[in-house]
């Protein structure tokens, strides 16, 4: 089905929006379907008549911070939460990964009300990217204003340690190089342009007040500030492909967060970026070490007390921002 209405003028094609996509479209020749807006309106609906929270601040709770664990997690010292399972959110994926909780956690932190994922949605899980990013444009139609995404990532740049916090100062979208995009297919002008500019994706004010909180907080030695790029794994990289993505300026690879970014940079979130360097890349064939997942969980847990206080002072200072402007 098209998006739009054809019909001819002077023997030229003219195209009419219409005013709703249709509810599930089959994406350009690849087969995925796609939501409309209608169905995330009823996904929105029903989460707040769920809670009383009416959230200002959206956060997605990276491998490292809680989505395999609640313990001790950010997710977990969300004030008076209130945490709804994806399996009851209609038009929800559920979460594949093992080990990840798949809940929308809302309350507030600091004061600030905030709903945050506890379980992400991969590509590598088999799901298209716009699927992915279903949860940032529920987001947007709940009222948040502002994204949170974390990341568990590999380190790149030589410099960084295992352990280390980057601010994401830009993103490689290296999917997107291969016309593998979250907006790819019909544009609904109710979330965004056709042709959004990523030139400002993670807000300048955002990035200046992490590093403040991180000096007030005593961290400034392990927070660093660089370029993600986000490929669609399962594997993790050859040396080959990390040696090229070192040569084009990518600080730290992981494999999400930049289609959720371009989602919300799309309906006009603001977007602070958040890395936990969870291992060394592997740019050697003499290096015998080898990435593996269970080392990125340990990472996460080791640094979760302080990735929670960062986060959790970070909030409160982006909702102040928040209010200010
Ligand atoms: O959800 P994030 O991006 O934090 O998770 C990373 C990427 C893979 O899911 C996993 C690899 O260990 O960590
Ligand atoms: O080294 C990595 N590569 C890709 N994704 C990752 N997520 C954690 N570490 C890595």
């Amino acid at each position: 089905m098209s998006p739009t209405n054809a019909s001819y003028e002077n023997g030229s094609k003219v195209f009419t929006p219409k005013n709703t996509l249709p509810e599930v479209e089959t994406e350009n020749g690849n087969g995925h379907k796609r939501y409309s807006y209608e169905m995330l309106v009823e996904t929105a609906q029903f989460l707040l008549s769920r809670t009383s929270t009416r959230p200002v601040i959206g956060i997605i709770c990276g491998s490292g911070m809680g989505s395999y664990w609640n313990e001790g997690s950010l997710a977990e010292s969300i004030v008076e939460a209130e945490r709804i399972p994806y399996e009851e959110i209609p038009n929800f994926p559920v979460s594949t990964v093992e080990g990840h909780h798949g809940k929308m956690v809302f309350g507030t932190l600091g004061e600030v009300p905030v709903v945050a994922m506890q379980g992400r949605f991969h590509y590598y899980e088999g799901y298209p990217l716009w699927k992915c990013c279903l949860p940032v444009r529920v987001m947007k139609l709940l009222g948040v204003k502002t994204l949170i995404a974390t990341n568990a990532a590999g380190g790149l740049n030589p410099r960084y340690k295992i352990g280390d916090l980057m601010i994401v100062k830009d993103h490689i979208n290296m999917m997107g190089f291969a016309g593998n995009n979250p907006l790819h297919g019909p544009n609904d002008e109710r979330f965004g342009p056709r042709f959004p500019p990523m030139s400002k994706a993670y807000d300048l004010e955002f990035r200046k007040i992490a590093k403040q909180v991180a000096k007030e907080l005593n961290i400034e030695n392990i927070v660093r500030e660089g370029v993600y790029t986000c490929l669609g794994g399962p594997n993790f990289e050859t040396v080959a492909e990390l040696n090229m993505l070192k040569m084009v300026g990518v600080d730290a690879v992981g494999m999400s967060t930049v289609h959720e970014v371009i989602t919300a940079r799309h309906c006009d979130l603001k977007v602070f970026g958040l890395s936990l360097i969870t291992n060394e890349c592997i740019t050697s064939y003499e290096q015998d070490n080898e990435a593996n997942h269970e080392e990125v969980l340990d990472v996460g847990r080791m640094r979760q007390d302080v990735l929670r206080k960062y986060v959790a002072r970070l909030v409160e200072e982006f909702g102040r921002e928040e209010q200010r402007t």
